[in-house]
């Protein structure tokens, strides 16, 4: 079992240095919960990741962790509190073997057993980074190295795992694998929040969906209902 906590957002408008790029999002990911926000790109939704995880400043709204708000923390304090950020890309360290990086992803982590216990349970999810543990990170393919960041992600031990576009720029074939591992996460009963282009590659893996526009979450709902509405994929999702 893992720790849980639930993050709520209210009203949370932010940006860079310009205009604001969220305009008042709120939205709820309770725990043993995988919600998926979907969206056009460009339309803030690595933005969002990135202000619940601290990289950018929150300018109206709060962000809370199990009731308590987030935005005075740093974003070192705000992983330590268990918000694991899993970024487009995978932002490897090259040079580093599968295990080094793997190793990374809990370097806030100060118990020896429990980092080991955590390598066991990445090794048995993701047995293809068992294999290649020595293997130096520049020469895996594209589908294993995302799965190294994900890997890493949860070397860090969070109660809450953000995963930024994970199948963006993997073959279908590979997709599926990244997606079967998430399925593998949600029975496990870990709370997730994803963040993808394309609603039907995520459907059936999710609890609740928001479609993000623009800054604004426009709907709503169960992912299916989703799926039915062909108007909303239309106007939103180009079909
Ligand atoms: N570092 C930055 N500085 C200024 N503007 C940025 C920065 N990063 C993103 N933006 C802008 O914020 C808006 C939302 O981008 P964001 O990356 O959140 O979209 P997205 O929905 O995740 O799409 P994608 O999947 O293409 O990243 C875009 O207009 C983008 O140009």
């Amino acid at each position: 079992m893992h720790d849980i906590a639930s993050l709520s957002l209210s009203d949370v408008w932010a940006g860079y240095d310009g205009p604001d790029i969220l305009k008042g999002i709120s939205l709820e990911v309770q725990p043993g919960r995988i919600v998926t926000v979907v969206g056009p790109n460009g339309h803030g939704k690595s933005t969002l990741l990135k202000a619940i995880s601290g990289l950018i400043r929150v300018r109206r709204g709060d962000i809370t962790l199990s009731g308590r708000s987030v935005l005075p923390l740093s974003p070192h304090r705000i992983a330590a509190t268990g918000v694991v950020h899993v970024p487009q890309g995978d932002l490897l360290f090259p040079n580093m073997s599968v295990y080094e990086n793997l190793l990374m992803g809990a370097y806030g982590e100060r118990d020896a057993k429990q980092t080991a216990q955590r390598l066991d349970e990445v090794y048995a999810l993701l047995p293809r980074l068992a294999e290649r543990h020595r293997q130096i990170a520049s020469s895996l393919s594209g589908g294993e190295r995302r799965m190294a960041g994900i890997g890493r992600g949860l070397m860090a031990g969070g109660r809450i795992l953000m995963l930024d576009e994970p199948s963006l720029g993997l073959a279908p074939l590979v997709i599926e694998q990244i997606y079967d591992v998430i399925g593998k996460l949600r029975a496990q009963g870990r709370t997730i929040l994803l963040v993808e282009e394309n609603p039907a590659r995520v459907a059936d893996l999710c609890d609740d969906m928001h479609l993000l526009d623009d800054g604004h979450i426009v709907w709503s709902g169960p992912p299916h209902e989703l799926m039915g509405r062909d108007e909303l994929l239309a106007a939103y999702l180009g079909g």
